[in-house]
């Protein structure tokens, strides 16, 4: 048995196992360990597990995991979480670059803890505008779809079947149902793949439905509220022709305990 010392975040509900892997100590391809590690009855419990390590180029790296211990794509609330680890590691006072497997990204905190990160550029003839649902890639895939009271809506039943179906094989994708509030707010909540279950956020999702009701012309504003069921955050952006860009995924992120856990 080996002992792990970890972090455990949380950004609007979305919570993760942080590790300071600068040494490289963490076995990095044993997804049952890193699967036990989020089991929320026999690990520790979180919807994802992230590894900050050294890079050559930037202040530092996001490796992330979803809770079934696979490595997977961006993850919006993950990285506002990581900002907040590497501040508190003192690996930036202000404002910090860092590298994740869709790129570069910057990103602030104030005194107060909320993080501001940027997300990739989003090219407007790669979002897929269909009937009843658009489909986004915002460093991660997200089908997006109106639905009317989302606050009943059955999101873990609809959401597997979307997830599942055969237009997003093989490599599936995240599932966010939408309800317009207002002229700059929207409320959603989000069937997470790899995590195969709705999850209190999800900030690649927040970023793609408002993208997505931007591109639609629900919203005509640069700077969208996004109820999620773990409280809120803001999408702000810029747009030309082309695309998307300055895009700004903010909210809170906070850490929670500290603990170490014997592993196998
Ligand atoms: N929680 C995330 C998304 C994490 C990745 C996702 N589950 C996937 O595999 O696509 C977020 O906050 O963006």
């Amino acid at each position: 048995m080996k002992q792990l010392t970890f972090y455990k975040y949380q950004g609007t509900g979305n919570d993760f196992i942080m590790v300071d892997n600068r040494s490289l100590f963490f076995q990095k391809n044993d997804a049952a360990t890193i699967a036990f590690l989020c089991d929320r009855r026999f690990g520790i419990g979180g919807d994802g597990l992230i590894l900050l390590e050294n890079d050559a180029t930037a202040d530092f790296k996001m490796v992330y995991y979803n809770a079934d211990g696979n490595e997977s794509t961006m993850c919006g609330n993950g990285g506002r979480c990581i900002v907040s680890f590497a501040h508190f590691l003192g690996i930036f006072s202000k404002d910090t670059t860092f590298n994740a497997i869709d790129g570069l990204h910057h990103a602030t905190i104030n005194k107060e803890g909320v993080v501001a990160l940027q997300m990739i550029d989003v090219l407007k003839d790669t979002i897929k505008k269909d009937s009843n649902y658009t489909f986004l890639f915002t460093g991660s895939p997200h089908h997006v779809e109106l639905v009317n009271d989302v606050k009943n809506f059955n999101v873990f039943e609809n959401g597997k079947n979307i997830r599942y179906s055969d237009q997003y094989k093989p490599g599936g994708t995240n599932v966010n149902f939408v309800e317009q509030l207002s002229n700059d707010s929207f409320k959603i909540r989000t069937y997470e793949r790899g995590v195969e279950d709705e999850t209190l956020s999800c900030g690649t999702g927040a970023t793609a439905v408002a993208l997505a009701m931007n591109s639609l012309g629900k919203t005509a504003v640069n700077k969208i509220t996004i109820q999620v069921e773990g409280g809120e955050v803001q999408v702000s952006f810029d747009q030309n022709d082309e695309k998307y860009y300055n895009v700004m995924l903010t909210g809170a992120a906070q850490q929670v305990f500290k603990g170490t856990i014997l592993i196998p």
